[in-house]
């Protein structure tokens, strides 16, 4: 019996075969478990619903994360379907392109409220809203960057969402902990995701990565995945409220 044999949860943040959301769903299936996915809008639906089938998926919702109307509509319907969920995955963020690359000083108070709307306050969203439904407890993992700790240069405005979404999984950690349910955070090094496009100079991080990484190299996709299904499982019963780097070291070296 595979580790998330009986388990279901769902999945926000999958935009096509190269998202960290689509190397995590596919450890989960590959482990036992049901899943349900959501997508943005048609565009991505036509992406996502193929990817969801070919995990045996039959929940695939549309959800817009800015919209609280849209989150209490997917548990809803998880709810009418399923009853009850062991886990959710929220791999979401947002900001302008031209906030990821002009000086950080020059963001805009919409740009600013923008990014941290979509990249931290959607948690809080979906962890008030997956709560109820985790009646046997559970456990809840979100994505973050090393941006959250250090001023990576062009991440900015994404840095400072990314350091409100890292606090936001500790209370909610621990507000949570006592209805069984863990929250934590992957903090993943850099992979060429559709998202990692709109970063300024990101094909230079992935470069020095493989020259000043521990393990002399970027990570995949896989290995978040495999990391997410430790949190995400049995396996790690006694975390919650962590930012776990799978970043092949980077984060610890100068
Ligand atoms: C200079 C830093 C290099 C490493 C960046 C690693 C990374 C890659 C992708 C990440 O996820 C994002 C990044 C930007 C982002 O905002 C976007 C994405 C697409 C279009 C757009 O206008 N904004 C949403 C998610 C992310 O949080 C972190």
């Amino acid at each position: 019996m595979g580790l998330m044999a009986g388990k279901r949860g769902i999945i926000f943040g999958v935009a096509n075969d190269k998202s960290i959301a689509w190397g995590i769903a596919q450890q989960l299936r590959a482990a036992g478990a049901t899943l349900a996915f959501t997508y943005l809008n048609e565009a991505l639906e036509k992406r996502v619903r193929p990817l969801a089938e070919s995990l045996d998926s039959e929940l695939v919702l549309p959800c817009d994360l800015s919209k609280d109307e849209d989150i209490e509509a997917v548990f809803k319907k998880v709810g009418e379907q399923w009853g009850d969920i062991d886990f959710v995955v929220h791999a979401v963020a947002f900001a302008n392109r031209e906030d990821l690359k002009n000086p950080f000083s020059q963001t805009s108070r919409e740009g600013f409220t923008l990014a941290m709307d979509i990249s931290a306050y959607t948690l809080v969203a979906v962890s008030r809203a997956a709560a109820p439904l985790m009646k046997d407890g559970g456990s809840i993992v979100t994505m973050t960057y090393l941006g959250a700790q250090r001023a990576v240069p062009n991440y900015n405005v994404m840095g400072v969402a990314k350091a409100a979404l890292e606090a936001s999984t500790r209370y909610l950690a621990a507000e949570l902990g006592e209805q069984g349910i863990r929250v934590n955070a992957i903090s993943a090094g850099p992979i060429k995701t559709l998202a990692a496009s709109a970063v300024g100079k990101f094909k230079e991080k992935l470069k020095v990565m493989d020259e000043r990484a521990p393990l002399r190299r970027t990570v995949t996709q896989d290995e978040v995945g495999k990391s997410a299904l430790y949190l995400l499982s049995d396996l790690s019963s006694g975390v919650t409220g962590e930012t776990h780097f799978v970043d092949a070291g980077f984060n610890f070296v100068v």
